[in-house]
């Protein structure tokens, strides 16, 4: 996507990805598969994704991924969408992906959670048996507006899969709309997931009218953060989440392009990875869902380099850095230190003549 807009370093650095919604992440060519699979849905492709300079308010955002939705109904939709997605992933420079999506019920097609499950992690190992060179795990999502019943449901099914899924299945991710639902009714099933081993990456203060939710949220505490847009002071937040989050060091999750376009943040300058990034603290760059949002990784981590002045030398450090963050073991996390090291001087195109 885009190729000719990204530097060359951008597209051969390698790179870690830890917030990518499946329905979110769905490309172009992909959609137009889906269309011509259902004409009679009438969707047109301005429906499904928001284009250069373009903005939409939250509300409308989310009625994208209703449209999504709409067309990624049956086993076959999900399985083809999350291939395509791990595959661009890959082609992007992708090593390491964690994949989250919501499961849902679809009654006419006998879609079941736990099928709507098999089925991504299917397209996981059907990428792994091509060899594609990206490893890839899976987060399962909660939705908050669907309530206290649906996350002890799910929190149960990502446990089972956990346990029976070769480690493919890490964790939860807690996301949709941040204006519906209260996370006080959904911390009893976070707490539990949490105490079975499942990690914790939760979508905190993405909104300015969260800061209660996000101080109580934080006890838990996540193991990662999606967005914490407005934690900190100088956005509204307050010293106190700072602390907290600084206490447990719980790294941020950041996706300039989706906060821009959503309108959460005015300018990409504005952006608070430069609060973060100047702690010091852990933060990683994300796409949050390339499809929707028209760009791909290697574009947010061009866009963090250019808004925030950053060397060729500080976004290495930055994309070998988010390794920390991934939720797979250390011996994961060692092998991608060492494909790091490996590539490194393909990436910086050093030669043998500039040591000399
Ligand atoms: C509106 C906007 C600026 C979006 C970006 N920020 C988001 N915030 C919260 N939940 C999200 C966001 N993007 C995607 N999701 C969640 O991911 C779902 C789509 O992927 P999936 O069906 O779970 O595979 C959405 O229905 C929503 O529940
Ligand atoms: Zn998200």
């Amino acid at each position: 996507m885009m190729d000719n807009e990204v530097d060359v370093f951008y597209r051969e650095l390698p790179k870690v990805e830890l917030h990518a919604h499946l329905n979110g992440s769905v490309s172009c060519p992909t959609i137009e598969k889906l269309i011509s699979r259902k004409p009679h849905l009438n969707i047109g492709h301005g429906m499904t994704a928001i284009g250069k300079g373009q903005r939409r308010t939250l509300d409308e955002c989310f009625q994208v991924f209703k449209v999504i939705h709409q067309l990624v109904d049956t086993e076959e939709d999900i399985l083809m969408v999350a291939t395509d997605v791990i595959k661009e992933f890959a082609a992007d420079g992708v090593k390491y992906l964690e994949l989250r999506s919501t499961p849902r019920e679809e009654k006419h097609t006998g879609l079941t959670k736990k099928s709507y499950i098999e089925t991504v992690i299917k397209a996981i190992k059907q990428c792994k048996s091509e060899g594609v060179d990206i490893d890839v795990r899976f987060l399962v999502a909660i939705d908050r507006r669907n309530g206290t019943e649906v996350a002890m449901e799910t929190v149960k099914l990502a446990e089972d899969f956990m346990l029976s899924s070769d480690g493919l299945v890490l964790g939860l991710d807690l996301s949709g709309d941040p204006t519906v639902g209260h996370g006080k009714d959904l911390l009893p099933a976070l707490q539990k997931a949490k105490n079975c081993g499942l990690k914790l990456s939760l979508h905190l203060s993405e909104v300015p009218s969260q800061l209660e939710e996000s101080d109580l949220l934080l006890d838990l505490p996540p193991d990662r953060i999606g967005h914490g847009t407005f934690l900190h002071p100088a956005m509204g937040g307050s010293q106190g989440l700072v602390d907290k989050v600084v206490k447990h060091n719980i790294p941020l999750e950041l996706c300039l392009t989706s906060n821009v376009k959503g309108q959460t943040v005015a300018r990409y300058s504005d952006h608070h990875f430069k609060h973060w990034y100047q702690m010091g603290h852990p933060s990683v760059i994300c796409t949050d869902d390339k499809g929707v949002f028209s760009t791909d990784l290697s574009q947010e981590y061009q866009l963090a380099a250019s808004t925030f002045d950053l060397s060729h030398e500080a976004v290495w450090k930055l994309s070998h850095d988010a390794i920390d963050c991934i939720f797979a073991p250390d011996t994961v996390k060692q092998q991608l230190k060492q494909k790091w090291i490996y590539l490194k001087p393909q990436v910086f195109h050093y030669r043998e003549t500039d040591s000399l």
